[in-house]
């Protein structure tokens, strides 16, 4: 895959080329042209001061004169100094002498721009054309125009000419060269810096996605569109944080509140045993797995003595107390395995699992003696409860049903013995 990385590096490198291309050839097209000039404007002084001698030393000069005697006229010029007709000016520095060759021929017109000194295609006596008298340049004595020059040709380049092009090209290659080579080296520093931070936010997210890691920082690097990203991931990474805080605590409580309500549907308002409902589903279930592993099951149903009365003479209230405090020592006195319910208004049933009728009986005895015994007077002075029990632990009965309808039966029986007591009690369940 071609990576972020190698693709910014790639750009940079590129638009460092293109434009130091573009950058060195307009630098060198410069070069040239400037150097052309100067080369132009050198041999034009030259060439004017030649003229401007040759006018002043011939004022009757004719057309003929200038094509015949204008070049003998500007070697004997140039001669070296002290001989017969040597310079009247110093001699232009020979290192810049163009190999003995003018550097351009120069077109000569009059100031009507009639040509007075020309080339083969341009003759004595014709009219320069546009273009030649538009690059002429004026050639005045004393302040007066008497001739104009226009270059012809291209300028000759002297070795040292070329020396010093061939090292100003040398120095534009070698700056562009540089700077290709700085592009590239910015580029790879970019890139690599560019793609570490979108390395990191990919790491994030994939963490983010895979191992559901919140919350997440990512450090912000620039103040750039990358810092904005690394900044706007995280602050999505903070509101999800607190989104999947706010959820969990929301799951938490809706779990804690149905397992509140699961639990209220199974218990009995105002005892907090539980109500006939689950001890139906349950008891049936505790049943089949008795008669499937041969273990015993004993089933008590208790009855509290003359509630009616307890109601009546107390009040509602204090037959409530009494029904709360009745559960609470049904519950102690029972193990943990043991299924004790609110059965009806003050009818409890409990279920004993593995347990024989003796164990049974005994257990409830032990139960009805403590109910006897309980501070009852700590709610009403003259409060007495007792409660009558029934016992059966007949599986053969057939059902949970069938148990409780026997021992509904011995419960009976006691209410009609006198109440407050244990039927079959322990001594006949053994
Ligand atoms: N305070 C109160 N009383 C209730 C509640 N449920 C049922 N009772 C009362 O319990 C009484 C049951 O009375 P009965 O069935 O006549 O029996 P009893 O008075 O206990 O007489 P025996 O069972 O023969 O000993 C009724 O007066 C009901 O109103 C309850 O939740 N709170």
């Amino acid at each position: 895959m071609l990576t972020l990385q190698k693709k910014l590096t790639a750009a940079l490198l590129f638009t460092g080329l293109a434009s130091t291309l573009v950058l060195g050839a307009i630098a060198h097209w410069m070069l040239m042209r400037d150097f052309r000039e100067t080369l132009m404007d050198e041999a034009f002084d030259n060439f004017r001061a030649d003229m401007v001698a040759y006018v002043e030393s011939h004022p009757q000069w004719t057309e003929s004169d200038l094509g015949r005697d204008f070049s003998d006229f500007v070697r004997h010029r140039r001669r070296p100094m002290g001989g017969p007709g040597g310079f009247r000016r110093p001699p232009p520095d020979v290192s810049f002498k163009r190999a003995g060759t003018p550097p351009f021929r120069f077109i000569v017109m009059d100031p009507d721009g009639r040509i007075v000194k020309g080339s083969e295609a341009l003759p004595v006596g014709a009219q320069a054309p546009a273009d030649t008298r538009a690059s002429a340049r004026p050639i005045e004595v004393d302040g007066r125009l008497v001739l104009l020059a226009s270059p012809d040709g291209e300028p000759v380049l002297t070795r040292r000419d070329q020396d010093y092009l061939d090292a100003m090209r040398k120095a534009l290659f070698t700056g562009m060269g540089v700077a290709v080579g700085l592009s590239l080296l910015f580029g790879l520093m970019m890139g690599r810096r560019m793609s570490r931070s979108l390395q990191t936010l990919t790491r994030a997210i994939r963490d983010m996605q895979t191992n559901r890691e919140l919350p997440r920082h990512v450090p912000v690097r620039s103040g750039d569109e990358i810092g904005e990203l690394a900044r706007a991931f995280n602050d999505m990474n903070a509101e999800l944080t607190q989104a999947h805080r706010e959820l969990r605590e929301y799951a938490e409580l809706a779990a804690r509140q149905s397992e509140r309500l699961k639990e209220l549907s199974i218990r009995d308002a105002l005892t907090g045993l539980y109500n006939r409902r689950h001890f139906d589903e349950h008891a049936g279930n505790l049943y089949q797995q008795a008669l499937r592993y041969g273990q015993p099951l004993a089933v008590m149903i208790g009855d509290l003595d003359c509630f009616k009365q307890i109601n009546d003479v107390f009040s509602h209230a204090i037959g409530d107390e009494v029904l709360r405090r009745i559960a609470a020592l049904l519950r102690e006195g029972t193990r943990k395995a043991d299924l004790v319910s609110r059965y009806g208004g003050e009818e409890f049933v409990i279920l004993f699992p593995s347990s024989t009728l003796e164990q049974a009986a005994q257990c409830c005895e032990k139960l009805r003696q403590a109910i006897e015994a309980a501070p009852w007077h700590e709610i009403h002075p003259d409060l007495q409860v007792t409660m009558s029990m029934g016992l059966s632990a007949r599986l053969e009965s057939g059902s949970v049903d069938g148990m409780i309808a026997d021992a509904d039966e011995q419960l009976y029986r006691a209410k009609h013995g006198g109440r407050n007591r244990v039927l079959p009690p322990p001594a006949q369940a053994a």
